[in-house]
């Protein structure tokens, strides 16, 4: 197990980020601590899924800093890493990624020990144990000699979460990671975060819709709204009831849940407003 006083997060401030000539998201900054998980919420086309790319340098920001500490000590400038360094530190599993044709699942997990290995494909004597470790959290070992080609939605997802994981990375950024799975892949996930966060430190960021699953996961919820943080916090702060409302243009009432004491909000259609 990683020590915990070995590893930082990953703190972005000032982002802004676009497409062409339009800026998405303005001026954002975000701080993912060891140990704790962060949910980012908002509605479609708030910039979620940009940000979280932004983090792990697979969109170029327009302006603004992302540091992470990878060896405990300085903080580093990420966009000054070289690619390698980067992927050893921050692993994000992205919404909708191509099937690769002609892999076996062990294949698409190996592939993330890829910054191990360099250029000339050096040795990586940890790798078979993180390839394995990563198979057996996500419970698709007895899937290794399929072809990903072959596999239902679910199964990819929990493929390509694998493949996160094999990285081995003190920081993981997951958009919307609960997606096409049913409810006891959606749940063991959620464990999964948990214990990648709280036993093993990992920094966790995650795009969640379901407003509830991010109350009951997260440390800290951001609510993105027109790429502008409208509110950070403690699920019982961020998630206002006034302030989602107006976020998500539709009235959410929220109650604090009597037997967990969790936060749960629900939003009033024109047909359940009870
Ligand atoms: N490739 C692209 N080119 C141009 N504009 C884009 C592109 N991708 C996203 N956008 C725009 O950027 C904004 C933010 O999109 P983003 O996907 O980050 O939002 P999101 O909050 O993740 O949405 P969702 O909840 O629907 O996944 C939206 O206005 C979207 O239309």
């Amino acid at each position: 197990m990683i020590e915990l006083s070995e590893l930082s997060g990953l703190e972005a401030t000032d982002l802004v980020l676009r497409y062409g000539d339009k800026d998405v998201v303005h001026g954002a900054g975000l701080h993912l601590e060891p140990g704790r998980i962060v949910a980012l919420v908002g509605p479609n086309g708030s910039g979620k899924s940009t940000l979280l790319r932004a983090l792990a340098r697979l969109h170029e920001a327009s302006s603004g800093t992302i540091r992470v500490r990878p060896d405990g000590g300085e903080a580093s400038d990420a966009l000054m890493m070289k690619r390698s360094d980067f992927a050893r530190h921050v692993t994000l599993l992205s919404q909708s990624r191509p099937v690769p044709h002609g892999l076996s699942v062990r294949d698409v997990v190996e592939f993330g020990r890829h910054p191990y290995r360099g250029r000339w494909r050096a040795a990586d004597p940890e790798g078979p144990a993180a390839v394995h470790r990563a198979m057996e959290l996500t419970g698709v070992a007895e899937l290794a000699d399929r072809g990903v080609q072959e596999l239902s939605g679910g199964q990819l997802q929990r493929v390509w979460l694998a493949s996160c994981l094999a990285q081995d990375t003190s920081v993981l950024l997951l958009d919307e990671p609960t997606n096409h799975l049913d409810l006891r892949y959606k749940v063991e996930i959620f464990d999964l975060m948990y214990d990648l966060a709280r036993i093993h430190g990992v920094a966790v960021g995650v795009v969640l819709h379901d407003l509830d699953e991010a109350a009951a996961l997260a440390d800290h919820v951001v609510v993105l709204s027109e790429g502008r943080i409208a509110a950070a916090g403690p699920a019982h702060e961020a998630l206002d009831a006034a302030l989602l409302s107006d976020v998500y243009s539709i009235r959410i009432v929220t109650h604090t849940d009597p037997l967990t004491g969790r936060l749960r909000t629900r939003a009033v259609g024109r047909h359940n407003d009870s």
